[in-house]
């Protein structure tokens, strides 16, 4: 059995130490708030962010230098704007050489680097390539009750993938693996941009044909920015792609369709994440892609859509109409150019 430190106590720190302890292993679960950290341990509950029972075997750490001390792997799951404190944190603490594991999906606004890349520059042992990352459809409120779930892990080094596998996998968690690193980590980051959208299509009361276009042209731009950013175009279609979009993009679940179902309401951005009380990625992570895209000038019109209504102000409803009335086209007409490009 192996010691792990989980850095992160929100619904999916919770809901993936709960994994661990099913799997046996010490699980030390750390928040940089000490009264949570109490209340978990007293109360072997974490209702602020999950609704499940907290198993005995976890323990909840405040002092980030306790819940290390001799683990084997660490799994970050800070929202992304706290990669670089908690890692930069941990750098200085770590005193062994251990696995780490991220499941953060984000990209960082300005800088433009994937968790991976984040964690690489923080942390003086450790390069990307030895980072590996967990990612899939995934709602923590169904892992918590142990729904049957499939997730994937990818790292550079193969070997440090498989440990992870090895470490997560059980009869209610299945974890695949792949070796398309680039490909995964932004598949779980820019779906959440489209989930906004989908939110906000509920919001403004359209229904499933709009959702459905919303996941596939939104699957078509994602993967168009991500070949070019040098992932596979194959691993879109997967757990990090297809599914986790359409986990995010149909259920009430998810942090990014509730805060965009609401901005479809008419609710401010502003308001909705004070409301939200958790992270809600897609936000920034359309900064970054917004960015990401003008860059390398790739054809992405959901997202800067979604910038315009987030950052700009625009209207939802214009910006729907905008969508719908761009130039005709053949459908394959901006991936198929693309990928005999790429491939
Ligand atoms: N919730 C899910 O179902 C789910 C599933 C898969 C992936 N994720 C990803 O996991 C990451 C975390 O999401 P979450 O849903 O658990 O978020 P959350 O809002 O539920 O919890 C975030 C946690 O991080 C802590 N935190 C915030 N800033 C911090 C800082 N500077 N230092 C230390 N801790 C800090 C908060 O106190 C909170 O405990 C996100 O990138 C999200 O996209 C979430
Ligand atoms: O609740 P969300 O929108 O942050 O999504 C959670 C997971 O990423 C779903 O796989």
């Amino acid at each position: 059995m192996t010691k792990v430190a989980v850095l992160g106590a929100g619904s999916w720190g919770t809901a993936l130490s709960i994994v661990l302890a099913d799997n046996g292993h010490h699980v030390r679960l750390w928040t940089h708030r000490r009264e949570q950290a109490e209340a978990i341990n007293q109360t072997h509950d974490n209702t602020q962010y999950l609704d499940a029972d907290i198993p005995e075997q976890i323990k909840a750490f405040y002092s980030l230098e306790k819940a290390i001390e001799d683990v084997s792997a660490v799994i970050i799951v800070v929202p992304t704007k706290a990669i670089r404190d908690v890692c930069s944190e941990l750098d200085k603490l770590l005193r062994q050489p251990v696995t780490i594991v991220h499941a953060t999906k984000g990209i960082e606004p300005g800088t433009l680097k994937r968790v991976s890349q984040m964690i690489d520059e923080e942390m003086t042992d450790y390069n990307y390539e030895d980072v590996v990352v967990l990612s899939g459809p995934s709602h923590a409120e169904e892992v918590g009750k142990r729904q049957p779930t499939t997730v994937t892990v990818s790292s550079i080094n193969s070997e440090k993938a498989a440990f992870a596998q090895d470490l997560f996998i059980n009869e209610s968690f299945r974890v695949y693996t792949s070796n398309d690193m680039v490909g995964i980590e932004l598949g779980g980051a820019l779906k959440n941009i489209i989930a906004l959208g989908a939110g906000i299509s509920n919001g403004l009361g359209y229904g499933d044909n709009a959702k459905a276009a919303l996941i596939t042209r939104g699957l078509a731009e994602i993967a168009r920015l991500g070949v070019s950013l040098g992932a596979s175009p194959l691993t879109f279609l997967g757990l990090p792609g297809v599914g986790d979009l359409i986990v995010t993009c149909t259920s009430p679940h998810s942090r990014n369709w509730r805060a965009g179902n609401l901005l479809g309401k008419g609710q401010k951005l502003d308001e909705v994440l004070e409301q939200m009380g958790m992270v809600v990625e897609g936000v920034r992570t359309t900064k970054a892609a917004y960015q990401l895209a003008r860059d390398r000038q790739i054809e992405m019109p959901i997202t800067e859509g979604l910038y315009a209504i987030l950052f700009d102000d625009k209207k939802p409803k214009d910006v729907v109409e905008q969508l719908m009335n761009r130039n005709k086209r053949d459908e394959m007409d901006d991936i198929t150019p693309f990928l005999n490009e790429h491939y």
